[in-house]
């Protein structure tokens, strides 16, 4: 029998698992998800089918997985709220906050709980989400196989053995998604430019991403050898991918994902103090 699984907070992330859960035939009845947004639960309710709370002590109470979708400003709040009812149970946590370190998140659960921080992204709604899983030394080989299924049903996972790893995680998969729809989004002006009809370069666009990560994935060759047999030599691509590296795109890509990176330990750092208003 599937889990009952709690997710505090119904946002961008939090839908995107809930509705991947559901694709993947996960039963309704046992997802739970609580919002202070009046519309936005009964959003959930209409569009997902699920019971959607405005009290998170309810939703915890009943859950054996208990999802933390906060942003990571709202989340030592809503943890200190939780403490007393999580201490009574002791569900899994599963936190997908960025940066917020699970020493962090213990502390304010008042401590002793089994935590796993997973750094998902929103392909999870199509089934084809990327995962990264770090778990606390309280999570049991049993709670690890649980986070692992829940992920694994909206798309792949990757266990990490360093909490730090994360971030690194969430500078390519979990903010990723944003980085290829920023080039798609460029990609597709730059066809409309050159005259082609809006519509036409947007499938133009998505159908060469969507073909160019089938090909790789289903390639033994690195992304290296690809590119270059696409590469003609004194032809179209090379021509544009001088321009790439005359204007440093690996760099550029680079420096992106560092700045996440940093992004990442900056929220552990800041957020992961204990404030005065929440003790
Ligand atoms: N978006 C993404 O691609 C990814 C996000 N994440 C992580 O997921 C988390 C959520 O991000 P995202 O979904 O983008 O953010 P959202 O702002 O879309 O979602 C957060 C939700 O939590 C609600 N909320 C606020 N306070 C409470 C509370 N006290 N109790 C219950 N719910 C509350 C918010 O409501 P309201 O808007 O009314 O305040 C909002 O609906 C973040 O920690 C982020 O780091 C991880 C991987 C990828
Ligand atoms: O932008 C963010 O902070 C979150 C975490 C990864 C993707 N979205």
């Amino acid at each position: 029998m599937d889990a009952t699984i709690a997710f505090i907070g119904a946002g961008n992330m939090a839908r995107s698992l809930i509705g991947g859960l559901i694709n993947s035939s996960y039963d309704r009845q046992r997802l739970l998800a609580t919002d202070p947004n009046e519309d936005a639960r009964q959003q959930l309710t209409s569009t997902l089918g699920i019971s959607a709370l405005a009290d998170n002590h309810e939703a915890a109470g009943k859950a054996d997985v208990v999802v933390l979708a906060v942003k990571p400003q709202q989340l030592q709040a809503v943890c200190r709220e939780l403490a007393d009812t999580v201490q009574q149970h002791k569900p899994l946590i599963v936190s997908i906050a960025a940066g917020i370190r699970s020493d962090d998140i213990d502390r304010w659960l008042g401590g002793s709980m089994a935590i796993v921080r997973a750094m998902p992204n929103t392909p999870a709604l199509v089934g084809s989400g990327a995962s990264g899983l770090y778990a606390n030394a309280a999570v049991t080989p049993e709670q690890k196989e649980l986070a692992e299924n829940i992920l694994r049903a909206v798309g792949i996972t990757v266990w990490v053995n360093k909490e730090t790893l994360l971030d690194a995680v969430t500078a390519v998969s979990g903010s990723g998604p944003a980085y290829f729809f920023l080039f798609m989004e460029a990609l597709s002006e730059a066809g409309e430019r050159l005259g082609l009809e809006a519509e036409d370069a947007r499938l133009l666009t998505l159908q060469t991403a969507l073909g160019a990560a089938r090909m790789a994935m289903e390639s033994e060759e690195p992304f290296a050898t690809l590119r270059q047999k696409v590469t003609s030599p004194g032809g179209t691509t090379e021509a544009a991918l001088k321009v790439f590296g005359r204007e440093g795109c690996s760099e550029i890509i680079d420096q992106a994902a560092q700045a996440a990176y940093q992004r990442a330990g900056e929220l552990a750092e800041q957020l992961g103090r204990d404030t005065k208003e929440t003790n």
